[in-house]
């Protein structure tokens, strides 16, 4: 098979100095001679390599979660054979996969052969959300099958059909959908919570209404770190329906659309977790002035979701997060700049990024009502 031809060479100026030298075959060759530089080609070899087997890795993590490997030994140590049985998969192929597995930092190999749960894969059991979230890759995985079409905007997404609440009208009394869907992001939100209110202090405050929030697991969180507080929640009626009793008389409970109705008025904060990067602009502008409006004068806007690393990309939020909802095709995700020029346009004052320690969990910005 012909190599594909190599780049023609760079005019000069067209490409930053380091970009021209990586082009150099001479370079290359240097660097493979050299001890310094060849630790950098070694490394850079090797970050290429983690991007280009990526799909891979998840894919064996996805088969791992599947066959319910990590669960088994989260009871205890097992043989292959054992495993092989337990998992209906042949001890040659699913001895690959656990080998992947303890490579991945996930499982790890005892002495006598048997195979364990790594602090990776029990950490992964442990934090909510992450096993939900990985069962419903496979939707996202089928829509980039075809990358290019998917980008070119050829691609009928099965991901925008597994979320069909941000199409207004297809919003409909759906309620096992609602609730599919409310349960995976309930899951997610621990963390989302944790980080939110790390970076946001509400014990000044004295009302917060969660515009969004789903069956209420945001506001479940506050409850918690500020029992001071009353909690309102907003949302849609198939999906407050979903609301655990448990929360209910904690909770006062609002259906609507913000896309249609007036936000309740009363809160002095209100909180917008993951919404934004579900809708365009069109949507964002209006339900921006929405909450604007139903804020006293002073009043708080807190909004918390992934967001892009704007002019340094992310490679978590840039990547994952933004294809997703580009494959989701309603939203998009925003960066801190790009969401405060929009609270702007709104009428907010006084916006303040503040970024996540954590960037594939949340990053939050802050407004005031002036
Ligand atoms: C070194 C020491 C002290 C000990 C070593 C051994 C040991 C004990 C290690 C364990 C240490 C430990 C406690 C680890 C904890 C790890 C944690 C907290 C990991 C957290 C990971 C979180 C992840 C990966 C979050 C992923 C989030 C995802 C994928 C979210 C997806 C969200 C989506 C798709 C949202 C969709 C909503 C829509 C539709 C866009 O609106
Ligand atoms: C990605 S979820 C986030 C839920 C929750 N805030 C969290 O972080 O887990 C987006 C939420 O916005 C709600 N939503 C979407 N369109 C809406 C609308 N027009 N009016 C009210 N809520 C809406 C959905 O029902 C869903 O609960």
């Amino acid at each position: 098979m012909n190599a594909e031809p190599r780049p023609p060479p760079a005019r000069p100026g067209a490409q930053g100095f380091l970009t021209r030298l990586a082009m150099s075959p001479r370079f290359h060759r240097l660097a493979a001679r050299l001890p310094g530089l060849r630790w950098m080609a070694r490394r850079e070899g090797a970050e290429l390599f983690s991007i280009i087997s990526g799909f891979v890795q998840s894919q064996a993590l996805v088969a791992l979660v599947e066959a319910r490997v990590l669960h088994i030994l989260a009871a205890g140590p097992m043989s292959t054979d054992d495993l092989s049985r337990r998992c209906a998969i042949p001890p040659e192929p699913l001895a690959v996969l656990l080998r992947a597995g303890a490579a991945l930092k996930l499982l790890s190999r005892d002495r006598r052969g048997n195979w364990a749960l790594a602090p990776r894969g029990a950490a992964f059991l442990t934090v909510p959300g992450l096993e939900p979230m990985v069962r419903h890759h496979h939707v996202l995985y089928g829509d980039l099958s075809d990358p290019l079409a998917f980008f070119r905007g050829q691609t009928e997404t099965a991901l925008a059909g597994f979320w069909p609440y941000v199409f207004g009208p297809l919003a409909t009394e759906n309620a096992p959908l609602a609730a599919r869907y409310s349960r995976l992001m309930a899951e997610s939100q621990v963390l989302v919570a944790q980080d939110t209110l790390r970076l946001v202090d509400l014990s000044q405050r004295r009302q917060l209404l969660d515009v969004g929030g789903g069956t209420g697991a945001f506001l479940a969180e506050v409850a918690r770190a500020h029992p001071h507080l009353t909690l309102s929640l907003f949302d849609l009626p198939q999906v407050l329906a979903a609301v655990p009793d448990s929360l209910r008389g904690r909770i006062a409970c609002n259906p609507g659309s913000f896309r249609t109705d007036p936000l309740p008025t009363g809160a002095d904060t209100i909180s917008l977790v993951r919404v934004l990067y579900d809708h365009p602009d069109a949507v964002v502008g209006p339900l921006l002035a929405s909450v604007c409006a139903a804020l006293p004068q002073g009043g708080m806007l807190v909004v918390s979701e992934p967001m892009s690393g704007g002019a340094k990309p992310d490679p978590a939020t840039d990547v994952y997060f933004a294809i997703y909802t580009l494959a989701m095709r309603t939203g998009r995700t925003r960066s801190a700049a790009e969401i405060a020029t929009l609270l702007t346009a709104a009428g907010f004052c006084g916006v303040q990024s503040r970024p996540g320690d954590r960037p594939y969990v949340t990053s939050v910005v802050v407004a005031r009502r002036p």
